[in-house]
């Protein structure tokens, strides 16, 4: 067995105790063998000895806080190639005049080259897991295979605009991406059918692709009650609100998780309590477009499982979950008129091991047995000096920059800062080669 230990450092345990200790890791297995004295599949704390038997492989803690590998819940990587394109729109008026119509002109190798660069951003941040709604999502595979990270990955569909051969195709290229790219990566990736929302999606292909999803056990994600925009004409013609209309299509299951959450009403957080539905609550995107204020401390307090997303780097505009979690306390207080309301652990439970469970991937959590994801944050910093309260540091002052090494499925993925799966300076080259080209040729 090869070994990793991560040494000298204060540990995140899942109930939210920080205490000194060693994480040794099962490299060819990518679990958590121990973590200080507690062993994975014993009783008994290892005997001395144990935890002095040399690794294979070592990574310097000292000073630093190791924490579970952060979840991006909700992104489309790829639009790294858009960040800072369209800027200060709402939503509508952002994907109709802007983003729409520079996607249509986004080639595979394109994605491929914004998806590496959004991957870079990611791992250089700490996070080890992502969800991903896109285009050619064979080559966004290529992406997180060679990074080594864990995905949840599915082809958005869109129907508004298109005829129904297009519209079932589409529907069809969803269904057979899932089938395909599911235990892609030595199983690192797994699926979701994506349809876009439920308004940019019409009901007959929703229930065509819902069923068969059902059918293949495939998990539904989709953007849900973002805007009023977009819920006013689901009521109106429908007489009932968005998540009642979720329910009517069977697209409200314990597997699913829906992006954003923003306008909801008790009935409906009631009603993704009982469905165990989560939500992905995104909320530098949500502010950036106006689209207003999730209720996320209701949420929690209903037992809703929140994760946190960046969305898209052109609606936000990085892809780093450190400023999703600031994020996410600050705007909870407010949404609340409450500043005890979505406290900093709250934050952090809901960047690792509420992505993990939102995504139904493994990770989120450090104990024996727990799949090797984690970062390693540096907290000798003035900006993180003195250190009262790590976990207060981790919402409200760390950055992604912090993040000294980053390890998933017990490989190291970044080591003092050097990314070990990606070349990043050609990664970068490339994409803002590609972005270049792409509005080149989308002006001529
Ligand atoms: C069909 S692939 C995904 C699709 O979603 C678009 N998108 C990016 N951010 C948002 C958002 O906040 N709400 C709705 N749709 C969004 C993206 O540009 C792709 O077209
Ligand atoms: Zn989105």
């Amino acid at each position: 067995m090869n070994t990793l230990r991560v040494t000298g450092g204060r540990v995140l345990h899942p109930d939210g105790r920080v205490t000194a200790a060693d994480v040794t890791i099962d490299s060819d297995a990518g679990t958590i063998l121990a973590v200080g004295d507690e062993t994975a599949g014993e009783d008994e704390p290892a005997e001395d000895g144990d935890e002095s038997a040399s690794a294979d492989e070592t990574l310097d803690a000292e000073g630093s806080l190791v924490i579970p590998g952060l979840v991006n819940a909700h992104t489309h990587a790829a639009m790294t190639l858009l960040r800072g394109y369209a800027d200060d729109k709402p939503l509508d008026a952002w994907l109709q005049e802007d983003i729409w119509p520079i996607e249509a002109a986004l080639t595979p190798d394109d994605i491929e080259a914004g998806t590496a660069l959004g991957v870079l951003e990611m791992i250089r941040s700490g996070t080890t897991a992502f969800a991903d709604m896109y285009f050619a999502m064979d080559r966004v595979a290529d992406v997180v295979d060679r990074a080594g990270v864990r995905a949840r990955l599915g082809h958005g569909v869109v129907t508004v605009g298109k005829d129904e051969a297009d519209a079932r195709a589409d529907v069809k290229e969803s269904l057979a991406v899932a089938a395909e790219l599911d235990g892609a990566a030595d199983g690192r990736i797994r699926t979701a059918f994506m349809p876009h929302s439920l308004t940019t999606v019409g009901e007959t292909y929703l229930r065509e692709g819902i069923e068969a999803a059902r059918e293949a056990g495939v998990p539904i994600h989709l953007h849900a009650n973002e805007t009023v925009d977009e819920v006013d004409p689901i009521v109106d013609e429908r007489g009932v609100r968005p998540i009642a209309y979720a329910a009517e299509i069977d697209s409200l299951g314990p597997d699913d998780f829906f992006a954003h959450g923003v306008h909801l009403d008790d009935s409906e957080i009631e009603r993704l309590a009982e469905a165990g539905t989560a939500i992905v609550h995104c909320p530098a995107s949500n502010m950036k477009l106006a689209s207003g204020m999730a209720p996320v401390q209701r949420l929690r307090e209903a037992g809703v499982t929140v994760a946190l997303g960046t969305d898209g780097a052109a609606s936000n505009n990085d892809l780093d979950v450190f400023d999703e979690m600031r994020d996410a306390a600050m705007l909870g207080k407010l949404a609340a008129d409450d500043a005890a309301a979505v406290p900093a652990d709250a934050v952090v439970e809901m960047a690792t091991a509420a992505g993990a469970e939102a995504l139904g991937l493994p990770g989120g959590r450090i104990e024996p047995g727990a799949a090797a994801d984690l970062a390693v944050v540096d907290l000798d910093a003035p900006h993180l000096t003195p250190v009262h309260d790590p976990v207060s540091h981790l919402a409200y002052a760390a950055r992604g920059s912090d993040v000294r090494h980053t390890v998933c499925d017990g490989e190291v993925l970044m080591r003092d800062r050097e990314v070990l799966t990606l070349d990043a300076a050609a990664v970068q080259e490339r994409a803002a080669d590609a972005a270049a080209d792409l509005v080149a040729r989308v002006d001529d």
